[in-house]
């Protein structure tokens, strides 16, 4: 059965990147995966300066308020490194919190999507259309966990 997910409150909640979840990736905590992922688009724009202010933001929402003002300009390569900037993260979120890798881990092959009615990239979209991005990053971050796990399982037990 297909695992749909959106807001932070709802069933399988710890799969949004608004969950309260920080991760810290080159030496910087983010509180959030959507905070890491907003700053993400200015690296190297001339509106790199909002970093400090999206990094610093009290909630998820306004970190993705501040990174989604569309008279700031973005990295150019955003659209070409965005997919791997949000696997990178939520990856680092699985391994470092073991409370929602196990959950992630006990839904099996199912299906995940992101139920978001408006994005049509990392969700499905109002019509289930969309991409599903996201959920496609949580299925493929699973795998890579499963692999992990069950190396480290056999390097415990063989050497
Ligand atoms: N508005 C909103 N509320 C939530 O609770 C969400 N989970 C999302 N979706 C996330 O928004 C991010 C994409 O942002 P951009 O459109 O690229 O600025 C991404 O993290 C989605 O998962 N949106």
């Amino acid at each position: 059965m297909t695992i749909y997910f959106y807001k932070v409150w709802q069933p399988y909640g710890c799969f949004s990147n608004f969950s309260p979840h920080g991760i810290q990736i080159q030496g910087t905590y983010w509180a959030t995966v959507e905070h890491y992922y907003q700053a993400q688009k200015f690296v190297g724009s001339i509106d790199a300066v909002i970093i400090p202010a999206i990094h610093n933001a009290p909630t998820p929402e306004e970190a993705a308020a501040l990174g989604r003002c569309s008279s700031r300009q973005l990295r150019c390569d955003w659209d070409i490194v965005k997919t791997q900037v949000m696997r990178e993260a939520v990856l680092k979120k699985f391994l470092t919190h073991t409370e929602i890798r196990d959950i992630l881990l006990n839904t099996g092959n199912e299906i995940i999507v992101e139920d978001s009615p408006n994005d049509y990239f990392w969700g499905c979209g109002k019509n289930k259309t969309g991409q599903n991005q996201l959920g496609k990053v949580l299925m493929s971050v699973r795998e890579e966990i499963r692999k992990l796990v069950s190396v480290t399982a056999l390097t415990e037990k063989y050497l």
